[in-house]
């Protein structure tokens, strides 16, 4: 046979991919070694893996229900190869217990990915840079400028959410006037959600071409945040980044970055002399974390109360007791409606918008409940089946608000803004959106859906609703 015919395309990609599973092997072995002679030997229980992939194919399109039902089979701390990434997933409150008191710093690092890479100015931000003083400075100011429990209820940020929920209002208003029966309620509270996040930290203020800044954030973040959950060929085999690159995919992330930076630009310019700050201004992954999560946890809040009519008589009663004929929801009535907030913390329960929380990764070995964790290790808190375990929970697959009623002390049981370093700084921010949202909501309108409430969910690095939630909107009146 000619060399011509060997070296055809097909001969290439089998030489290509017969030097790859020879590299694989001698890397393989190569750490394999390594763990064995520093006497790294309890690695928690796995399912068994195929070749190069690992235990990728036993993963489905909601990994957190994928992780849940393995770890049924093989414990509260399992280890996983997912392609490259050695993963270890834990799925109880008692072991995330043990991580906060005995290793949240030495957990505290995050994986980065080709998208982050791209998309967060190297992973430099604050949801997926790594640990260390830079990254600390950076939380520290967005916590002071705009996420401190102070910032969240100074005047300027209260009219700002009374504004876009206003907003809000008067388009579900304006929906019931023209005897809409199907409103597509999710769109509205993904806009309202935005809304509060962009004018909160960019302000009001219009592009050259008359375009609301906040319209251009807007779909910007939606597709950031879409984006950032994205892991890629290249992420899961490193000597496949090529195909990223064939596939389009970097392009797609470049050109999100190239659309998105100079909007930035602009912002940290305008704040330089006032109070927001450059290294706060860079975190364009803040808004795109702030306004989906908000936005999702209201639209499932709905959604429960749609498929529980005492529950949303019981808690519209309660927040149109406290509003009174006032007809205007204030944010003070919102700490009188206790109900409400019960309400609120069981749907952060039952649909955590981050099921896996964010990645964490070793930054060096760690023993967790008797098995080594060797450094670099990924780490998953599965945080949607913690929240739904029946040792902890009595019915956990039930919308039970009044559960919450008397359960003030931090338990690591329930933990949708996550916990430790790494915790969640928005959530004082993002409670102050929902509950406001929802009392407006459950206040203005009666609902009525037309159809059954479809509960299918889909994930990215948020659980969203699969099918938007369309309802009909009712206005009240007191008479
Ligand atoms: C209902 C609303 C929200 C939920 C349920 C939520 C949940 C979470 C969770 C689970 C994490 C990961 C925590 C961990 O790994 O332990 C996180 C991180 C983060 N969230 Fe939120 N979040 C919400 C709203 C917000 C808002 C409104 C903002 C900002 C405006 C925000 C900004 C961030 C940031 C910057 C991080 C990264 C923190 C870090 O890596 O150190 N979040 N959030």
């Amino acid at each position: 046979m000619a060399l011509k015919e060997l070296t055809c395309p097909s001969f290439e990609l089998c030489l290509l991919l017969f030097s790859t599973i020879i590299t694989i092997i001698v890397s393989k072995l190569r750490t394999s070694v390594k763990v064995e002679s520093k006497g790294i030997v309890n690695l928690p229980p796995s399912p068994r893996k195929l070749a190069i992939i690992g235990n990728l194919h036993q993963i489905g399109a909601l990994p957190y229900r994928s992780f849940k039902a393995l770890s049924e089979k093989y414990g509260d701390v399992m280890l996983l190869q997912l392609g490259h990434i050695p993963t270890v997933v834990v799925s109880s409150a008692q072991v995330v217990d043990e991580i906060m008191k005995a290793h949240d710093l030495a957990l505290s690092n995050r994986g980065q990915s080709t998208a982050t890479n791209i998309l967060l100015y190297g992973s430099n931000d604050i949801g997926f840079g790594n640990y260390g003083e830079r990254w600390k400075q950076k939380r520290k100011i967005c916590v002071r400028e705009l996420l401190s429990p102070k910032m969240v209820q100074s005047e300027s940020i209260r009219l700002v959410r009374k504004g876009a929920v206003a907003e809000l209002v008067d388009k579900v208003r304006e929906a019931a006037a023209a005897s809409c029966s199907s409103l597509n309620l999710s769109e509205l509270l993904v806009e309202a959600a935005n809304n509060i996040i962009c004018n909160s930290a960019l302000g009001q203020k219009n592009d050259a071409k008359g375009v609301r800044r906040r319209d251009n954030v807007k779909v910007l973040a939606k597709k950031v945040m879409f984006e950032v959950g994205v892991v890629t060929l290249g992420d899961h085999f490193p000597w496949l980044r090529w195909v990223d690159v064939l596939t389009g995919q970097v392009r797609e992330f470049k050109a999100t970055f190239a659309a998105l930076d100079p909007l930035f630009d602009k912002v940290i310019a305008e704040h330089r002399s006032s109070m927001f700050n450059k290294e706060a201004a860079d975190d364009d992954d803040m808004f795109a974390a702030g306004s989906e999560t908000t936005s999702v946890t209201v639209e499932w809040a709905m959604s429960e109360l749609m498929k529980n009519p005492m529950e949303l008589k019981k808690v519209q009663e309660e927040v149109r007791k406290v509003v009174g004929h006032k007809s205007i929801v204030e944010e003070s009535n919102v700490n009188q409606m206790e109900y409400l907030k019960c309400v609120v913390k069981e749907t952060l329960r039952l649909h955590p918008p981050a099921p896996l929380l964010v990645p964490r990764v070793a930054t060096r070995h760690v023993k967790l409940s008797g098995y080594d964790i060797p450094a670099k290790t990924r780490l998953y808190v599965n945080v949607w089946a913690i929240q739904r375990d029946p040792r902890v929970w009595d019915s956990p697959e039930d919308f039970i608000p009044e559960r919450h009623r008397h359960s003030h002390t931090p338990d690591f049981k329930f933990i949708p803004f996550g916990f430790g370093r790494r915790g969640c700084p928005g959530m004082n921010f993002g409670l102050a959106s929902v509950e406001y949202m929802l009392a407006n909501l459950l206040y203005y309108f009666n609902w009525e859906s037309p159809q059954a409430i479809d509960m299918a969910e889909t994930f990215g690095l948020v659980a969203s609703k699969r099918i938007p939630l369309h309802l009909k909107p009712i206005p009240f009146s007191f008479g």
